[in-house]
């Protein structure tokens, strides 16, 4: 039976992991962003809207029922036992809409975008981790200038993530975003052409 070959993509924020998928989708992949995900559930999707408010409380949510992710993101980032706690309800979902999307890919290469992909199981779903690193100040500039986050919110999302290296040790690619976007790209092709 044909089962598609499957590319974990991590690396913290603003590291460039957008980049990396839109190549993949360029060259045919079949691209799945778990943050895109997590939106749809928080937005669709009544049962875990109901428990998100019944754990964070009735001002994380909307009146038309969707969880307005603003005020969530401000009770969790900056609080590492209640992301746990928001993970621990969302991730079983997430992972389950993921698998239903691999299921139906057939011999395609998937890649698997996710922020905390090495910290659960779906790491050992993949054929092969990739992970995206730049410097530093170039992820805090990216944050500040591109997102216009302030210093104090942007180095709360770096905080809650885990520390680059760890991510670079556990890798089979890894793809430097400092440079220019050809740069990736010539990255992103020479990994691409082992698969
Ligand atoms: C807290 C929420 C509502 C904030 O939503 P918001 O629209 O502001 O941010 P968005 O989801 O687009 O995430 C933007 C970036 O924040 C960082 N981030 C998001 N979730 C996490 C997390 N659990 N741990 C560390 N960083 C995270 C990532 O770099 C991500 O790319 C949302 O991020 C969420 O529900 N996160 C928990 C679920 C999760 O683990 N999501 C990651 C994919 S599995
Ligand atoms: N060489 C490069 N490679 C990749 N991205 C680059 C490069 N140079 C500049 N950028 C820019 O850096 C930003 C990186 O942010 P991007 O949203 O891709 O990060 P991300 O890792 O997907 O973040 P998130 O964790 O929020 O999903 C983008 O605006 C991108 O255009």
């Amino acid at each position: 039976m044909s089962r598609p070959t499957i590319i974990g993509l991590t690396g913290n924020i603003a590291t460039g992991k957008s980049a990396v998928m839109r190549l993949a989708a360029e060259r045919g992949a079949l691209t799945i962003d778990a943050d895109r995900v997590v939106h749809e559930l928080l937005d669709g999707d009544p049962a875990i809207q109901a428990a998100v408010a019944e754990a964070f409380g009735p001002e994380v949510r909307r009146a038309d029922g969707r969880i307005d992710r603003a005020v969530l993101g401000g009770l969790v980032f900056g609080d590492a036992e209640r992301l746990r706690q928001l993970e621990a309800l969302l991730h079983p979902a997430v992972r389950a809409e993921i698998g239903r999307r691999v299921a139906a890919a057939g011999d395609r290469v998937v890649m698997i975008e996710a922020i905390k992909l090495l910290e659960g199981p779906l790491a050992a779903a993949c054929d092969a981790i990739w992970v995206t690193a730049c410097a530093p100040a170039t992820q805090m500039a990216r944050l500040r200038v591109c997102r216009g986050m302030d210093e104090a919110a942007a180095l709360a999302r770096v905080a809650a993530q885990a520390p680059q290296e760890e991510k670079i040790a556990r890798a089979n690619v890894v793809i430097r975003t400092d440079g220019l976007l050809r740069e990736t790209e010539a990255q992103f092709d020479a990994a691409w052409r082992q698969i």
